[in-house]
């Protein structure tokens, strides 16, 4: 007992360690991949650290890609490198470099969780030769053995390898995700796939990945909404190949009533290609008719659910009889893009049966499909609707709040959710859902789509979405989408404070991390005298023109917070031929005076209660 106290007093002195923070990925698999690889530009900075005068910039930015990239550098290597000798001197160079990068990433943190980071088959080497002392002649003929053994026995790649990916694994030792990781890029499940197999994350849900955890939990509403998202942004694929699900009815049923139609075409980004003509056609007729499928399906659920206060977006109901002008806020408007063969103006949200049918028959589906499921689980498992973490309150979108900064909200059967409430009504309400997927339309499923479009969701964080009016009223006005009042507030420190206090943290030491909203070119992610940071930057493609850059990283470790900017992101092949990073500034948000031990975290707290109970039982037993 004495011994565990001895150790576990050691760790809460070691110092804290590294938490990235992203947000808004957004499908785009291959840069979010490159910034795990890359910790975040934090690897060059060791490397910097550890070798600034003993090896030159382009020998430190190899060395970086080779533990980015180890297998595909290696081949670059070998083919560059094709006499024997200079091959082996390679090898035994690589070794002692990445073997020094190594201990010093691993230097935070203890042998035993180094251990675990350690390939099993290279766990007794790689110790050997970290914690060897290479100064007696006896030892230096050892350690040159083994290092010659790991050459003679072809073993070198695999070890190289497995040294690249435990110095990754170290430099960032837990990831947030806040929010958005679907919707718009083209491999979300892909994102999944690698966090599933990252080595310690939380994920915030935004309000994209709704849709799709509300798809899996059996909301015919949510389902519409991401297909329409897929159409619009030419990712059917994901739902077909990545997901299996078949289209083949929604395909037909377009087919049967939609022609082309320009306001349905889908966005694609620089460089996507045109996709040809008959597939064109096909995606541009689907997405018209997903869309209506979804307006239907809206206005009914705005009449089930008084509660919502959504009625002002039954907008089918305000085109005129012959559906070529609808009428909003007292001023008429002409419809362009009009697709409302399927609208009946005297029931215009009622279904034709062929509609009712697809939509059902998609809704089981999504609900039945096994990769999504455990995509989805572990959304469950890993995610949550806000977190408190060290001090930092992650949100991905708001706390909705009135002008005055009052906490809004929402009143079911009487009772108004506000604040922290809110929050913690619609996570119940969602983990009902999902553990009922049978059930389409009750109020823990009706509250899943609440969750992307209401007025008063914190995932949503604005008065209305106007997607009707951005596909059918050219009027730009109308497609403004108001947000709420805390964007305007969040700039000020003392309502930082209040949302601070709301979740319990110590205002004095706290801060609020959110995504969902684009940084836009020109305009600071850091907010409320540091308190409030932003880090959507960008990953997505189509958001890059708003923002000028790639994306955020936040880092947290034992020196303070800082805030990483990256440039885009283009292809993989690309970043690896041409070694380019896309780190390009680092921004120290705030600085601690004395390096912060893990003592001061959650963490610590949670060790510290552990001394004193095995403290209190050392004691009854003497
Ligand atoms: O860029 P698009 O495809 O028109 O989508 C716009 C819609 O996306 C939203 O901004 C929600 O997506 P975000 O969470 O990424 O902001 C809606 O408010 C808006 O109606
Ligand atoms: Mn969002």
């Amino acid at each position: 007992m004495t011994t565990e106290i001895i150790n576990l007093k050691a760790i809460l002195n070691l110092p804290k360690s590294t938490e990235a923070f992203m947000s808004d990925i957004h499908g785009e698999f291959a840069a979010f991949d490159h910034v795990l690889r890359n910790g975040s530009g934090n690897t060059r900075i060791k490397i910097h650290a550890l070798f600034n005068g003993r090896l030159t910039l382009h020998k430190q930015k190899l060395l970086a890609f080779l533990v980015y990239y180890p297998s595909e550098r290696l081949q670059i290597v070998k083919s560059q490198l094709t006499a024997a000798d200079d091959l082996q001197q390679w090898y035994l160079n690589t070794f002692s470099e990445l073997l020094e990068l190594l201990k010093f990433c691993a230097s935070k943190y203890t042998r035993s969780k180094l251990r675990k980071a350690l390939a099993p088959e290279f766990v007794y080497i790689t110790e050997e030769l970290l914690y060897g002392d290479y100064n007696t002649q006896d030892k230096q003929n050892y350690y040159a053995q083994i290092t010659q053994d790991i050459i003679n026995l072809n073993s070198a790649d695999q070890f190289i390898i497995a040294l690249c990916h435990t110095i990754q694994r170290l430099v960032v030792d837990h990831l947030h995700v806040v929010g958005d990781i679907y919707d718009r890029g083209p491999a979300p499940d892909k994102i999944m796939e690698r966090l599933m197999h990252y080595h310690s994350v939380d994920l915030q849900w935004g309000n994209h990945d709704i849709l799709w955890l509300g798809a899996a939990a059996g909301s015919p509403l949510c389902v519409a909404n991401l297909l329409r998202i897929c159409a619009r942004y030419n990712n059917l694929a994901i739902v077909e190949d990545a997901y299996g699900i078949n289209l083949r009815h929604l395909s037909m049923l377009a087919e049967k009533y939609y022609q082309d139609n320009p306001g349905f075409h889908p966005k694609l980004t620089a460089h996507e290609s045109q996709p040809a003509a008959a597939e064109l056609a096909q995606i541009t007729k689907i997405h018209q008719a997903i869309a209506i499928i979804q307006f239907k399906l809206e206005g009914a659920a705005i009449d089930r659910r008084p509660e919502f206060q959504m009625q002002d977006r039954k907008l089918l109901t305000q085109l005129n009889a012959e559906q070529t002008k609808i009428t909003l806020h007292q001023q008429t408007y002409p419809i362009v893009n009009g697709c409302f063969q399927t609208v009946d103006p005297q029931h215009p949200y009622r279904l034709l049966p062929e509609e009712q049918e697809v939509i059902e028959q998609l809704t089981q589906a999504f609900s039945h499909s096994e990769k999504l499921h455990r995509h989805m689980d572990f959304f469950m498992a890993k995610g949550s609707m806000y977190l408190v973490y060290n001090n930092n309150l992650l949100i991905h979108g708001c706390v909705p709040v009135d002008k005055k900064g009052q906490f809004e909200g929402l009143t079911l059967k009487g009772h108004t959710y506000r604040g922290k409430a809110l929050f913690d009504l619609l996570e119940q309400n969602l983990r009902t859902s999902y553990a009922n997927p049978q059930r389409s339309d009750d109020l823990a499923t009706d509250l899943l789509w609440y969750l992307w479009t209401g007025p008063k969701s914190p995932l949503f964080g604005k008065r209305s979405m106007t997607t009707f009016e951005r596909y059918f009223i050219a009027d730009p006005q109308t497609h403004v989408e108001v947000p709420n009042s805390y964007y305007n507030l969040r700039h000020d420190v003392k309502f930082i404070n209040k949302i601070l206090g709301e979740f319990g943290i110590d205002p004095h030491i706290g801060h609020v991390i959110n995504g969902h909203t684009p940084v836009k070119r020109g305009c600071s992610p850091i907010m409320a005298d540091g308190k409030m940071l932003v880090i959507d930057g960008g990953f997505s493609k189509p958001y890059q023109k708003t923002t000028g850059i790639g994306g955020y990283t936040l880092l947290y470790n034992s020196y303070g917070l800082q805030l990483v900017t990256l440039q885009p992101f283009t292809t993989r092949h690309q970043a690896i031929a041409q070694l380019s990073d896309i780190v390009s500034t680092k921004r120290v948000v705030e600085q601690e005076v004395a390096r912060k031990t893990v003592a001061q975290t959650d963490i610590g707290q949670q060790l510290q209660a552990q001394i004193a109970q095995l403290q209190a039982l050392l004691k009854t037993y003497n």
